[in-house]
């Protein structure tokens, strides 16, 4: 029971870690959905590709519910940047 406070140390380092992957995964991921739309756009096409979005949101749905919908779109929103 002593060791206690020290997993709980060791266990939170590792939640700092994968929250720290989770934001730089973030920033990657709506760099990336930015650069994708501003492609589209410079080549003629629509910044938003409303198909594409629905398979995003499947797939996080079938792996979160409706937690997965609405961590979805936030990440759908942060890639948008302003419309
Ligand atoms: C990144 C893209 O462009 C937009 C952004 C998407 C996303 O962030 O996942 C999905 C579809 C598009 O609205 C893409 O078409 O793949």
């Amino acid at each position: 029971m002593h060791d206690q406070p020290q997993d709980i140390d060791e266990l939170r380092g590792r939640i700092d870690r994968i929250d720290r992957t989770l934001l730089d995964l973030w920033h990657e991921r709506s760099g990336l959905s930015r650069k994708i739309g501003e492609a589209r756009v410079a080549s003629g096409g629509t910044r938003l590709v409303l198909s594409r979005e629905q398979q995003v949101l499947a797939r996080f749905k079938s792996s979160l519910g409706d937690d997965g919908v609405a961590l979805a779109l936030l990440l759908l929103r942060a890639g948008r940047g302003p419309l």
